[in-house]
């Protein structure tokens, strides 16, 4: 009898590779089209000092990764997290560039993280770190170069100090380098919830698709930070019952709903574990609840092989980048569960950022109202889209969603003259 259990692939910059095999079959890509977009086109990798608070210099390594540029600057965010590897901002990138794709933002992909736990540095030590790295990337960013933006553990006041920085090392203002920055700064009204407003547009768009009400409809939200929280909060007002969130330290359950306004509360003054010892649940016990609705919004790879076949969700949004497997997904698909890609699902933040960098260009700004109209024309525009291609390839949202950003970005690159 053979033992052997093959191992599962959990590199993601592997993984983004595949994903856009899978597409690129599809669509008959020529292999030298489909080699270049598995490659991001510059890596940037840093070193650089920053002094603690007690006198002692600790240095920090960081990457930036631009994907692909045919169709416009770079764009994507920066995450601060002790878990970074090269591989996974170039996978982010590659992700970044597919997505600006699917809802035809005017951009190709980048990404950058730093490996550090900003959890553990004070604000003053956090703020060194945010300006020097921002100092170590300054060459190759900029509002016509690649704009960076939030991701995990980072926030509008870090990208307040990365824009100030920039701004005193080019000698003028400039507001267009990143997004996701304090309003008063720049920022546009709307993006703190974007990447949740937009996810719970699709989200509405594939309960229609299945006739499921918002009303009778059960959420689980793993991650609660800005995609997870926010979405728990937008879908709750909508009538949605959140029957479990979880952070970095674990979830807690109620089958019949969360009082929503208590774990806000306590996730801003103490831990969500304090809502009763009763409700605690693990992140990987959430994942396998009985829902309507499965929001992954943390990190990647959390949805396997191993747990996909016990995941009872008939929607799975994925809110974070990366969260789902590719064996996983053929064992979703063959279940019927409707899985709607990161890179549609998540869309939202880099829309509204495509909307911020607009303004700082234009400095003309927005009302929310504005922001969330245009919002919602193009994730529900683009969910159709994708769904509307992958009935008629017979294939599921995610290869869909790369099919419509794979022929985008190698238009591009054909108008350009590279292929
Ligand atoms: N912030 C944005 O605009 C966008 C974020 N995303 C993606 O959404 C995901 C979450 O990002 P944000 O909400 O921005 O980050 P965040 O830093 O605001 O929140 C992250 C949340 O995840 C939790 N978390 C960390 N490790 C965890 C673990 N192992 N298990 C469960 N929870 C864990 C944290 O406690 C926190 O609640 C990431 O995959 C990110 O790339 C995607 C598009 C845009
Ligand atoms: O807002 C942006 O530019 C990008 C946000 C981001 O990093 C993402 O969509 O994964």
């Amino acid at each position: 009898m053979n033992h052997t259990i093959e191992k599962e692939e959990l590199n993601p910059y592997l993984i983004a590779q595949r994903q856009v095999d899978a597409a690129a079959a599809k669509l008959g890509l020529a292999p030298h089209i489909t080699e270049l977009l598995k490659k991001p086109k510059r890596v940037l990798s840093v070193s650089f000092p920053v002094k603690m608070d007690d006198g002692t210099v600790r240095v920090f390594e960081g990457f930036r990764s631009q994907h692909n540029d045919a169709v416009g600057p770079t764009k994507g965010g920066i995450r601060f997290h002790p878990g970074v590897t090269l591989d996974e901002v170039k996978a982010l990138s590659m992700w970044m560039t597919f997505k600006c794709g699917v809802v035809s933002l005017p951009y190709g992909g980048g990404k950058g993280g730093v490996i550090c736990d900003p959890r553990e540095l004070s604000t003053s030590e956090l703020e060194r770190l945010s300006r020097a790295f921002m100092e170590a990337i300054a060459d190759i960013v900029g509002p016509e170069r690649d704009i960076p933006a939030p991701d995990v553990y980072t926030t509008p006041q870090i990208m307040g100090w990365m824009m100030d920085t920039y701004s005193k090392l080019r000698g003028h203002n400039t507001p267009g380098v990143i997004t996701g920055k304090p309003i008063i700064i720049g920022g546009s009204q709307g993006r703190g919830n974007a990447t949740a407003q937009g996810c719970v547009y699709t989200i509405q768009c594939a309960l229609k698709d299945i006739g499921l009400p918002m009303e009778k409809a059960k959420v689980a939200v793993q991650g609660y930070g800005n995609a997870g929280r926010i979405a728990a909060r937008l879908l709750s007002d909508l009538g949605a019952t959140i029957v479990a969130v979880s952070d970095s330290r674990g979830g807690i359950y109620d089958p019949n709903g969360l009082d929503i306004d208590r774990v806000e509360q306590l996730k801003d003054t103490a831990s969500i574990a304090d809502y009763g010892s009763e409700y605690v649940l693990t992140n990987e016990q959430l994942l396998e609840l009985d829902v309507d609705i499965l929001i992954p919004a943390a990190l990647e790879n959390v949805i396997t092989k191993e747990n996909a076949p016990n995941i009872k969700a008939k929607i799975i949004a994925e809110a974070a980048n990366g969260p789902t497997t590719p064996e996983a997904d053929e064992i979703l698909n063959a279940k019927g569960t409707i899985v709607i890609p990161d890179i549609l699902a998540n869309a939202g933040g880099v829309t509204v950022s495509y909307f911020e960098w607009v303004q700082n260009l234009m400095n003309y700004y927005w009302s929310e109202e504005e922001v969330l109209e245009k919002l919602e024309v193009i994730m529900v525009k683009s969910y159709d889209a994708v769904r509307t291609l992958a009935n008629e390839y017979d294939t599921n949202l995610r290869t869909a969603a790369y099919m419509i950003s794979l022929q985008r970005v190698t238009a591009a690159m054909q108008a350009r003259g590279w292929v």
